[in-house]
This record gives C-alpha cells, sequence and structure tokens, in this order.
C-alpha cells in the first residue's frame, strides 16, 4: 500500500489554511486510521504573494489549476475556493480526470449539486459535501448514514452562522446590526459578499440541500421561500423577548405526505426551546422522524477549524473507501419526485405587530378581520402609544394556513383603522 496519499487543495483561505492545519496536527491519528499519511502535493490560489497564515513551500502553490487536475497521482481534490462557475468546472475536470472530491461549497451544490453527484456516480468517485451545512456539525452524515432507517418529516435549522451571531448580539447585548455584522466579518464567519448571509440565501443554499437528502427529492435553492434579516428591528427583538420568544433566522423543510414545504425566514422559537439557547456562530438542525421522534444536532456552523473538521473527515472517508477500493458507491440518487406545498397545505403559528388608531371599535374591527378570514389569535397585547393616540398591537396566531394569513396581512394593511403593519414573523416549535 502507498506510504503517501497526494491530495490537492483549491483555495487557501480561511477553510483552507484550516484544513493544512488539521491534516498536520492530527497526522499522526489520520495515519492510523489510514494506514499511510496525506501529503498536500498542490494548492490553487489566486495570489502568489499573498500573507499566509500558516507556513508552506513556496513550490506547493500554484495558479494553474491543471497542476492539481491534471497530475495523475492526486487522488482527491479539495475544493474550498467558493464561488460558482470555476469551481463548478474544476469539480467536473476533477471528476473526469477519477479524482475523488470534496467540497465545502453549499452555493455550487444548492444549483449544480444532482448534476455533480450524477457525474461523481458515473465516475465512479466520491464526491463529499458535510462542510457545505453547518460546519462543523456532520449533520449530512447523520442524515444519509445515522437516521437511513427513519422517514424524515420535518427539519428546522439554525444553518447560518453569521446572522445567528448578528442576532445574538443585537437581542443579548444590545448591539447595532452593523457592528455585529462586521464582527461576524472580522472572524471569518461571513461569505465574501455577505448579502448571501443577511438575505437569508446562504441558508435557503443549506436548507434546500437537507432537505434533498432528508426527504429523499431533488430540491433547490428556486424551491426555497427566502426571506433575511436586514429588516428586523430591535424594537421586534425586544417584542418577542416580553412574549417568551427569542429570534432566529431559521431554515423549515417541512413534509406531509408526499408534499414539502421549503423556507428560511426570521422566526420566534419560544425561549424553553432547544433551538433559542443555540447562540452566536453556533448551528443548530433539529430533525423530526417518523420513528426517532425529535433529535438536535448542535455545533460551530462556521470558521476555520470546525469547517475544516468536516472536510477532513469527508477526506479521511474518501481515502478508506480508496484504500478499499470502494470510491464511487455512496451516492444515493433521489427517490422522489418534487412535489412542492400549496400555501393552503402550509400551517403555521404568526406573530404580528401592528400600529393602530387608538379610538373606540378599532379592537372590534381588527378581530373581525381575523375572525372572517380564519385566523383565530392564542395571545395579544396592546400598549399606549404617542401619548394614547396610537396603538401597539401584537398577537400572536393560532396554527393558521399561510394563504389565510397572508389574505390578513393584505387586508390589515388597507384596514382604516390601521396605521402601519410594523412586522411579522413565523413562530415555530410552541408544543402548545
Ligand atoms: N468560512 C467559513 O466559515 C465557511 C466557508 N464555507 C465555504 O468554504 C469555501 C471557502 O470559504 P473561505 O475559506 O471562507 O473563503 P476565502 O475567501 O477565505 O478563501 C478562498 C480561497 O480560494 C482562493 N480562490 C478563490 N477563487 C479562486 C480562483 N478563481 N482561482 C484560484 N484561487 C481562488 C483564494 O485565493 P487567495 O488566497 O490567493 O486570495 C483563497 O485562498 C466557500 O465555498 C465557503 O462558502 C463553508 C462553511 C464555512
Ligand atoms: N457564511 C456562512 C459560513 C458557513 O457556511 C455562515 O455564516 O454560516
Ligand atoms: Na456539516
Amino acid at each position: 500500500m502507498a506510504q503517501e496519499m497526494n491530495i490537492g487543495l483549491l483555495g487557501f483561505g480561511t477553510v483552507g489554511t484550516g484544513v493544512l492545519q488539521i491534516i498536520r496536527d492530527h497526522q499522526d491519528k489520520l495515519q492510523h486510521q489510514l494506514g499511510c499519511s496525506i501529503k498536500v502535493k498542490k494548492v490553487l490560489v489566486s495570489n502568489l504573494h499573498k500573507e499566509r497564515e500558516i507556513k508552506i513551500d513556496d513550490d506547493q502553490l500554484t495558479l494553474n489549476a491543471d497542476d492539481i487536475l491534471n497530475d495523475p497521482s492526486i487522488v482527491a481534490v479539495i475544493e474550498v475556493m467558493g464561488g460558482i462557475e470555476d469551481a463548478r468546472r474544476y469539480i467536473r475536470q476533477a471528476l473526469e480526470n477519477n479524482k475523488n472530491v470534496i467540497t465545502a461549497n453549499k452555493d455550487l451544490m444548492a444549483i449544480h449539486g444532482s448534476e455533480l453527484l450524477e457525474l461523481a456516480n458515473k465516475q465512479g468517485c466520491d464526491l463529499f459535501y458535510e462542510a457545505s451545512v453547518a460546519g462543523g456539525i456532520p449533520i449530512l452524515r447523520a442524515l444519509v448514514e445515522g437516521l437511513a432507517s427513519d422517514r424524515i418529516s420535518k427539519m428546522i435549522g439554525i444553518v447560518n452562522g453569521t446572522t445567528n451571531y448578528i442576532l445574538t448580539k443585537m437581542s443579548k447585548e444590545g448591539r447595532g446590526y452593523e457592528e455585529a455584522l462586521q464582527e461576524a466579518q472580522a472572524l471569518g464567519y461571513a461569505e465574501a459578499d455577505p448579502t448571501a448571509d443577511v438575505e437569508g440565501i446562504d441558508a435557503a443554499r443549506k436548507i434546500s440541500i437537507l432537505g434533498t437528502l432528508g426527504f429523499s427529492m431533488n430540491l433547490d435553492l428556486d424551491d426555497v421561500s427566502i426571506r433575511g434579516i436586514t429588516e428586523v428591528t430591535r424594537e421586534d427583538l425586544a417584542f418577542c423577548e416580553q412574549l417568551g420568544y427569542t429570534m432566529k433566522l431559521v431554515g423549515i423543510a417541512n413534509r406531509f405526505n408526499d408534499k414539502v414545504e421549503v423556507s428560511v425566514q426570521p422566526t420566534l422559537v419560544p425561549h424553553e426551546h432547544p433551538l433559542a439557547s443555540v447562540d452566536d456562530e453556533y448551528n443548530a438542525v433539529y430533525v423530526y422522524g417518523d420513528a426517532v421522534g425529535e433529535t438536535m444536532f448542535y455545533g460551530p456552523g462556521a470558521g476555520k477549524l470546525p469547517t475544516a473538521t468536516a472536510v477532513v473527515s469527508d477526506l479521511v472517508a474518501v481515502l478508506k473507501n480508496n484504500r478499499l477500493g470502494v470510491n464511487g458507491n455512496s451516492v444515493i440518487l433521489p427517490q422522489f419526485e418534487k412535489k412542492l406545498k400549496d400555501p393552503d397545505d402550509i400551517h403555521a403559528k404568526y406573530f404580528l405587530r401592528i400600529h393602530a388608531k387608538d379610538i373606540s371599535g378599532t379592537f372590534a374591527s381588527l378581530t373581525h378581520l381575523f375572525h372572517e378570514n380564519e385566523v383565530s389569535l392564542e395571545k395579544i397585547l396592546q400598549l399606549p402609544l404617542n401619548q394614547g393616540k396610537l396603538a401597539e398591537i401584537i398577537v400572536v396566531t393560532h396554527a393558521v394556513s399561510k394563504k389565510n394569513y397572508d389574505l390578513v396581512l393584505e387586508k390589515l394593511a388597507d384596514a382604516d383603522v390601521v396605521v402601519e403593519v410594523k412586522s411579522s414573523y413565523r413562530v415555530e416549535g410552541d408544543r402548545k
């Protein structure tokens, strides 16, 4: 057996340097598991002269991807450069050259995952992507292997470290949105362009990957309804707290019979729910299985070493398969045809904040409007505003159909007694 297995790295930024660090720091354990050592033969970067956090020989760095993709001695290629088009081209070339691939790239896997997995399958290569969802949490392996015997009915995931960091700092430490975002960027959690984080797109990519694996159905980014955290105010956070809820940006993948709903939105969870105490850059995926019941997978969702752990663990799996001669046997292509729920199939509770005129009859007309659209209320809070001229009204509904709730929102916007619909959020995890 080879004394050394050669691998190539595409990218040497936050995650790439972490990968090299783990391969170096944990070499004894890796060698023990694999029966050989791992040699990082070449590393693709875009700038040869950049100051690197970790020492690497100059001749290990290259600007030419072919030095890795066309090198017959390289068994596995790790793509941690990000972006879509170059990464897709390089991964395709690696697979066409019969190399196994590990990627952390959810942007790519959420859009071109099925195409790349089919190619890997055809070429008899592994394509693993554990780091693409919830960084260091081994959630993909948990769904595919640990819960292989169960039928998953729902997943609620805090799957973006940057937005969880921002919401935690805003609600628990009273920080401003911009300041918290800059910290998350400095800590290496945010994407190169953090718009994808704060607008919920990164979380949407991840929940589409979770949904695809959990429900064995090809779901992609276009199937996810997406709302980020850019409109969340500190006032909203304070009122949520007052009513016993913590706000989190969550991805929801929900199946009933053969139809699914996949969405991302700022969502309220009761303080006592396990997801409420997932703070800072931590992630958690709450999984409901028909047989297992409720399970939660928790851990660091972003950052150099946690993400690199997932990448190197995938590498161990690839190299073990290589030693056994079974690369390319782990891809299970989706079993079911995609069927998405209509708005009247989606049922949830909602938190709604309204500014209304504080005059007699306001409450009666609001309750009438809710009632005629079959939206029933579980909690109501009314506070005086603007020396009693206005009322701050907050309600939490019972579980209602999204179709009815959206109709109520439309009618409230036009109602005489309503000055402004301030905000509206979904509520999840309430056991009442
Ligand atoms: N950071 C995190 O916490 C997590 C990141 N990910 C994913 O991991 C991947 C990498 O992220 P991260 O390490 O943060 O990114 P960085 O921006 O820190 O690093 C990107 C690296 O790739 C190189 N690179 C980028 N584009 C090219 C190109 N076209 N040609 C050659 N080299 C290129 C850069 O070169 P140079 O150094 O010369 O500029 C850099 O070394 C992304 O897909 C990201 O979404 C997943 C989970 C968590
Ligand atoms: N930007 C992402 C990085 C990991 O996927 C996040 O904040 O979660
Ligand atoms: Na993971």
